[in-house]
């Protein structure tokens, strides 16, 4: 936001002789007359437009600009966004004034959200003072700074901006109240009227919604996950771990200013498939009612796009990378690692011992030969120098296998906690038994608890077996199907030792031949 001490917006303030002087002093009258009695809006934009001009002969204008983006054009400015949701109030009270408005889905179902369009302007009173609002677009800048990297898709945008216009004699209540009052008040309209988001980066080779050739972009649905922390399966106290430690995260800005960190907690779940990851994520987010950016690290092209997508994201979000240890090879020695995998694999080729290994998914394949994002990377996006931008982000990371991850990346300030997320234990059954069938208790609850410690099921699973499936089932029918599902895994589990064992033993006595063979 720049106030500017130059006269209003094209006209220039000028005062030439008695006799014009004279005019502007009865314009003047004339004009706070209408201004009095509220004619104004009567009579359109256009005579305001007039009057003030002449108006301004003497008494000049300052006019304050409100930029949509600042720092070039690496993020929208939040006064931007503030100014903007405070106007909507300020249109609609408008009525006539203002012809052209532009509406977007809002909270609750048949819900718009009103704000003016391009070209237009409002006014509006603030302590006996008139303020105009006027929008306007310019194209983007051909200097070079909009093919500047960082602004992307922002850069080949047309550049909004609102002016701000009031009178001299207004100055101070104008910059020092009815400015910090309009982000205030702004920020108000912004949580009322806030839907949350689930973001996406879309893969490079794509277009934007202007029809524009784009790098690296989010884009966005309504976030509307169901799952809550009320709903989440999970020892109770471990439960409410988690819960003060984004409520600490959540009221900690005066700490982190304090201590001189960023503003930013790291969060790694891990666990096997179906163990609530993703739905802790979701929980997460209802629980501190934040958005979702959830990067696809294979669809990120290089370093820099990522930084570039995480400078776009904004406050009061959860930035979620999803089975991190799949998206890219993201270290030299993991790389190093797979090469010598390869030799080995090539060597038993040439042998005749060929035993391939899974299939890599071929999208995930070309995914990782494109993407260029590197280790260093993506530590500098969690808490290199960028990362201070904005604050109140939360990072958290999934994985199903912890011990593949390089240790650098999971360090403690990088992911500052470590959360993991296991096969259901009793609690987490007792808990799922009253959500799905309402049962505090139930004679199969014991023959339960006792398979949970002989057998690993995952919450997944359980919930699953809990789920009533036609007309008949009821929470008998429920208990009793998941108690033969745990009995025949742990069948099965004891049928794969027998195996095993019998298969140890087999070798074991190769061994002892080769011994002797060797002895002979
Ligand atoms: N702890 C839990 N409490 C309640 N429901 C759960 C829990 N864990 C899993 N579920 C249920 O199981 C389903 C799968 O869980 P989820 O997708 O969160 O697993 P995940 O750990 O992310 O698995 P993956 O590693 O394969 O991504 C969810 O739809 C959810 O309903
Ligand atoms: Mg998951």
């Amino acid at each position: 936001m720049e106030a500017s001490p130059a006269p209003a917006w094209s006209g220039s303030f000028f005062n030439s002789g008695v006799v014009l002087s004279l005019l502007a002093v009865l314009w003047t009258v004339l004009w706070n007359n209408l201004q009095g009695l509220q004619l104004h809006h009567l009579f359109g934009r256009h005579l305001n437009r007039h009057a003030r001009r002449l108006a301004a002969l003497v008494d000049p204008y300052l006019s304050v600009t409100v930029a949509e983006y600042d720092g070039g054009r690496m993020r929208r400015s939040e006064a931007h966004r503030e100014v903007q949701a405070n106007l909507q109030r300020a249109t609609v009270a408008a009525a006539g004034g203002v012809t052209h408005l532009k509406a977007e889905p809002a909270k609750g179902a048949d819900a718009l959200v009103l704000s003016m369009g391009d070209n237009e302007e409002v006014a509006d009173v603030f302590r006996g003072a008139t303020v105009w609002w006027f929008a306007y677009s310019r194209p983007p800048r051909e200097d070079g700074a909009a093919g500047f990297y960082w602004g992307g898709r922002a850069a080949r945008a047309d550049r909004r901006f609102y002016r701000l216009c009031f009178l001299e004699r207004d100055r101070d209540v104008v910059l020092a109240d009815y400015l910090p009052h309009v982000r205030r008040e702004g920020r108000a309209v912004m949580v009322k009227n806030r839907q949350r988001k689930l973001f996406t980066n879309l893969a490079g080779d794509s277009w934007d919604d202007d029809g524009r050739w784009c790098d690296s972009v989010w884009s966005h649905v309504v976030f509307e996950h169901p799952k809550t922390f009320e709903t989440l399966a999970m020892d109770p106290a471990k439960k409410k771990e988690i819960m003060d430690d984004l409520d600490a995260f959540r009221n900690g800005k005066d700490y982190y200013a304090r201590v001189g960190k960023a503003w930013k907690r790291g969060y790694l779940l891990h666990g096997p498939p179906g163990t609530g990851k993703s739905t802790m994520i979701a929980a997460m987010a209802n629980y501190l009612d934040y958005d979702i950016y959830d990067i696809e690290l294979t669809s990120v092209r290089t370093n820099t796009d990522l930084r570039k997508l995480f400078i776009e994201t904004t406050n009061k979000s959860i930035i979620v990378i999803e089975d991190i240890d799949c998206s890219l090879d993201l270290t030299g020695k993991r790389k190093k690692k797979k090469k010598k995998d390869a030799d080995e694999d090539a060597d038993k080729n040439k042998d005749g011992d060929k035993k391939p290994g899974p299939p890599e998914d071929q999208d995930e394949k070309k995914g990782k030969e494109n993407s260029k994002v590197t280790l260093s990377g993506v530590l500098n996006f969690i808490d290199g120098l960028w990362s201070a931008c904005g604050g109140e982000r939360i990072i958290v990371f999934t994985t199903n296998h912890v011990e593949k991850l390089d240790p650098a990346l999971i360090r403690r300030g990088r992911m500052d906690k470590h959360i993991e997320m296991s096969y259901c234990g009793f609690e987490a059954f007792k808990f799922l038994a009253k959500i799905y069938l309402g049962v505090d208790a139930h004679h199969l609850f014991d023959d339960v608890e006792s398979l949970l410690c002989e057998v690993d099921m995952t919450p997944a699973d359980v919930e699953e077996n809990l789920t009533p499936k036609g007309p008949g089932d009821n929470a008998d029918t429920c208990l009793a199907e998941l108690v033969k599902e745990l009995e025949k895994t742990k069948a099965e589990k004891a049928q794969a030792k027998v195996g095993g064992k019998g298969k140890a033993t087999a070798e074991d006595a190769d061994d002892d031949d080769d011994d002797t063979d060797e002895d002979e």
